[in-house]
């Protein structure tokens, strides 16, 4: 986790030295806090480096299953208090907020560095396989942000889509425990993305490097 926020801290950099501003993207859920946390003390000019979540779960800021709080609890700290976040709104509805989100987003592309997890489904960012809109989150002709209501999830979600996601400068994924292992392994065999979303990132046109830890 911290050998990840140092390359992701130096790639930031390198893009910033470069354009001027940079921008990141990061996942939610449960595996991330300790390199988010880390990567909070990198030595950045943070007020020019614009963050935002691969995706969000429509659930107000103070529910724990908010990762826009996970943000705020991890990486918005120390150095990088002064990044500019890119907040997702999810409250008020997964539709409701949808073109202003889309409009902010579209300002920071393209991404610089793309840091993403993955589900023991394949699933990533909030690609999720069964999905009703998966095949359009998926196409080379996504909008930049799509609302996705997948089965199974207790709510709604706002994601980048594999366009945004693919079009990143570089890619990491970070992984944990056997279970993810292995489906990364089903992963790397020929298929369809609407089956393993992550494919759609593993074939990227960029640099992706899987990060595993057990
Ligand atoms: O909001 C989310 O759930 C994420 O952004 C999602 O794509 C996550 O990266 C994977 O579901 C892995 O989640 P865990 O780290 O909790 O296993």
């Amino acid at each position: 986790m911290r050998g990840l926020a140092e390359l992701v801290g130096d790639q930031l950099r390198a893009a910033h030295a470069s354009k001027g501003r940079a921008s990141l993207a990061v996942p939610g859920g449960t595996t991330p806090g300790p390199f988010l946390t880390a990567l909070s003390e990198a030595d950045l000019d943070w007020p020019e480096i614009t963050v935002m979540l691969t995706d969000e779960r429509v659930v107000p800021e103070y529910s724990e299953r908010s990762n826009t709080r996970l943000l705020r609890e991890t990486l918005m700290r120390n150095a990088a208090a002064g990044a500019n976040l890119l907040r997702f709104h999810a409250i008020g509805g997964a539709d409701f907020l949808l073109d202003t989100v889309r409009e902010r987003v579209a300002e920071a592309l393209p991404l610089d560095v793309t840091v993403l997890g993955m589900g023991a489904d394949m699933h990533t960012a909030s690609l999720f396989p069964g999905t009703p809109e998966l095949a359009a989150a998926l196409a080379g002709t996504a909008p930049d942000v799509v609302a996705m209501h997948p089965p199974g999830q207790p709510e709604a979600r706002l994601t980048l889509s594999a366009p945004v996601l693919r079009g990143s400068g570089v890619i990491h994924i970070l992984l944990t425990g056997a279970e993810k292992l292995a489906a990364l392994d089903r992963a790397l065999a020929p298929g369809p993305a609407e089956e393993a979303p992550i494919r759609a990132i593993l074939d990227a046109p960029c640099p992706v490097t899987v990060h595993y830890a057990d």
